[in-house]
């Protein structure tokens, strides 16, 4: 299971942009990566956004459906995340970041197998139900 937050802000998502491996690098993502064993896929999260951000979240809803990667092997599941306190995300990991809002969704690449959530997430940003 792969994890990933959809951090939201003031009616904008946090957006990343992979810096590896080379297949990847440059296309965006949300934060997040492998639940571990052992671990709530709310705590996974926690520790991938202090690791990859520096930032403390806590972590909502579920943001669109389950999305099976290529290989089928995996899959990934993404939940709707604020920022605690006065956390302001750095990049710890990834080339860049952004803040965009549901109009500015489709100006980055997203990883293919985010599209399915972007797709959800776009009303739910714009609507600020999220
Ligand atoms: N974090 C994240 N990974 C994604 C997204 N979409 C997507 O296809 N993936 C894929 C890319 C990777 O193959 C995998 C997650 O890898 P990762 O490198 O972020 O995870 P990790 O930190 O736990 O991995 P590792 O370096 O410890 O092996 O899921 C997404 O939105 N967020």
């Amino acid at each position: 299971m792969i994890v990933g937050a959809a951090i939201i802000s003031a009616g904008r998502v946090l957006a990343c942009a992979r810096s590896a491996p080379p297949e990847v690098a440059g296309m965006w993502e949300f934060p997040g990566g492998k639940v571990e064993p052992g671990e709530t896929e709310q705590a996974a999260l926690a520790r991938e956004c202090a690791e990859e951000l520096a930032v403390r979240v806590e972590i909502g809803a579920r943001v669109g459906r389950d999305v099976r990667m290529a290989h089928g092997r995996s899959v990934l599941r993404v939940y709707a995340a604020r920022l605690l306190g006065a956390d302001r995300p750095q990049p710890l990991e990834h080339a860049e970041l952004r803040w965009l809002t549901a109009e500015e969704l489709d100006t980055v690449v997203w990883l293919p197998a985010d599209a399915p959530i972007v797709t959800a997430l776009r009303p739910l940003l714009a609507a600020g139900a999220v």
